[in-house]
């Protein structure tokens, strides 16, 4: 069977968010297979986070998200992560007070099994992580506190990770780092959506992409066939 006659690993239909009165999402559908790097795109507002929040379980929603088959309202977060689904939100969540390598390890908490491995990988991907492993995490830039985010990620061993806006507030020369890490990740087999309000991040690493623009898909299809669709570029005009 090829890639696109598979069940999709993240199915998300007719789905609607609302925030009392304000309706944030509005019948999405996305699909995601195994192995795609998904982008959903647009500016801030748009519901890039309310999308994501509401694919980890945090949020009621009408409509349909299914992870490997399971409706995730239904589901415990533990289920989900046990499942390989994980989460790097924008807000990175750290523990301040903890050092970077007990952050790590705080993520491979549902799977110990070859976690040192898996520390040593993430420290190959992010040597300033390494160098500074017995740092408290509050004392990080901004930009070793996102690589630290994707780095307690990948000691979950995800098969499906989920970025909320890995390039946010990064400057150019930290944003290469992530994207060099975020390369290797797709190399790795990791099924990834990633939220981006940077397009040019966005083009470089997703295979198809979603355009929202006021709560719902406006545009979808193969990155290269979006890059020179109109509403694109007029979106990288700005
Ligand atoms: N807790 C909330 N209560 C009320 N409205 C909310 C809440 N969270 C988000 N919204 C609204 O829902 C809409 C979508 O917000 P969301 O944070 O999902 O957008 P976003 O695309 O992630 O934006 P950004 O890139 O700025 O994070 C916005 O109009 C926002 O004001």
């Amino acid at each position: 069977m090829s890639a696109d006659e598979s069940e999709p690993l993240l199915s998300v239909s007719d789905l609607t968010v609302s925030y009392g009165k304000v309706t944030a999402l509005d019948g999405v559908d996305i699909d995601v297979r195994t192995g795609e790097t998904i982008g959903v795109m647009g500016p801030n507002g748009v519901g890039k986070s309310t999308l994501v929040d509401a694919i980890s379980g945090f949020l009621d929603y009408e409509g349909s998200i299914t992870y490997r088959g399971m409706e995730v309202s239904e589901a415990s977060t533990q289920t989900l992560v046990e499942n390989g689904l994980f989460y790097c939100t924008e807000r990175r969540d750290l523990f301040g007070q903890m050092s970077v390598e007990q952050n790590l390890r705080l993520g491979s908490y549902l799977n110990r099994d070859g976690e040192n491995e898996r520390l040593e990988k993430v420290f190959e991907l992010f040597p300033r992580l390494e160098e500074r492993r017995s740092q408290e995490a509050e004392s990080l830039s901004g930009g070793e506190q996102q690589m630290l985010s994707l780095g307690r990620g990948l000691m979950s061993d995800p098969d499906f990770l989920i970025l909320d806006e890995p390039s946010i507030g990064l400057a150019p020369v930290v944003l290469e780092d992530i994207s060099d890490a975020l390369a290797a990740i797709t190399d790795l087999d990791v099924t990834v959506l990633l939220c981006e309000q940077d397009i040019t991040f966005a083009l470089e690493h997703a295979d198809r992409l979603y355009l929202l623009e006021n709560g719902a898909v406006r545009r979808s299809g193969p990155t290269e066939s979006l890059q020179s669709d109109e509403f694109v570029e007029s979106y990288i005009g700005g």
